[in-house]
């Protein structure tokens, strides 16, 4: 998928939500669990019953590599599932890997092309070298982490180095990088005052935003600071919407609470 590909469905489906699967098998309705694969039906029927709202799918592979081998195979039969279904719909191994080199390649092959998953989140700690080989995989995107939802981001990635913010270094740095046009960016929703500073850098990339609904990020103000041309966003809600209910009408929740939130982006995206 192209970027102009993924403005393209945003301004059709008049959304630019990313629906996280990060399924616990302690907050999945208890029916579930009964089935052979749990995790996979879940995921099963969130995806039946939001994709029409959602541009984007994001399972965090935490989630999954905790249940070891089950694990992975729940995982690969749900990107399989979004792949054959819905092929239109981007999808984000949130896998926040980086190692030296021929580590990374690794990573990459397993994570964009045997999984084959559009794009892949990769920490910035270790540099060029451990970054490039995710970036050279041709048609899909490295999603970099630039500045995080959590608090400890301000530990590092605001403190000054050089007389520069660690997280602007990062990104001005990455944009030097061989195929830099595949990279979007990690910024926390809850870290909405810093999107000006960061769209002056990076005007039109694309940038991944967690943070809204559980951790209390506001929508609003993120496409205030961050919103670009080709819109360039892709806010991230987990928790808040696949653990609307517990219950048998889990599916149905999910529902309403992504069509809340659709309904505030397309809101934003004409007025
Ligand atoms: O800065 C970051 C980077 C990644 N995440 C991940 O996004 C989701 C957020 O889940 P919610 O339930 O909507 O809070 C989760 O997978 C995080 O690991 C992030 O939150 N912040």
């Amino acid at each position: 998928m192209t970027h102009q590909q993924l403005t393209a469905n945003i301004r059709r489906k008049k959304s630019f939500l990313c629906i996280g699967l990060d399924v616990d098998l302690t907050k999945i309705p208890q029916h579930l669990l009964t089935t052979e694969d749990p995790i996979f039906e879940f995921n099963k029927a969130i995806i039946d019953a939001t994709h029409d709202l959602a541009v984007a799918y994001k399972p965090n592979t935490a989630f999954y590599e905790a249940y070891g081998i089950k694990g992975w195979i729940s995982l690969e039969k749900t990107i399989q599932y979004l792949n054959e279904k819905h092929p239109e719909i981007f999808t984000i191994a949130d896998a926040k890997r980086g190692d030296i080199g021929n580590t990374s390649s690794m990573y990459a092959k397993a994570f964009l092309e045997d999984l084959a998953f559009d794009s892949v989140t990769v920490a910035p700690y270790m540099g060029k070298d451990s970054v490039e080989p995710f970036l050279a995989v041709k048609d899909k995107f490295t999603i970099l982490l630039a500045l995080t939802s959590n608090a400890g981001a301000f530990d590092f990635q605001t403190q000054t180095v050089d007389g520069k913010e660690l997280y602007k270094k990062v990104i001005e740095t990455s944009k030097t990088w061989k195929y830099s046009e595949n990279l979007m960016y990690v910024v926390g929703a809850t870290k909405a005052e810093y999107f000006t500073e960061i769209r002056k850098i990076v005007p039109d990339s694309f940038l991944l935003v967690p943070g809204v609904g559980a951790q209390g990020g506001s929508l609003a103000e993120v496409c205030k600071y961050g919103m670009a041309e080709n819109i360039g966003l892709l806010i991230n809600s987990s928790r808040g919407i696949i653990y609307a209910s517990q219950q048998q009408d889990f599916a149905e929740k999910a529902r309403e609470e992504a069509l809340k939130i659709q309904l505030e982006m397309q809101q934003i995206l004409f007025r």
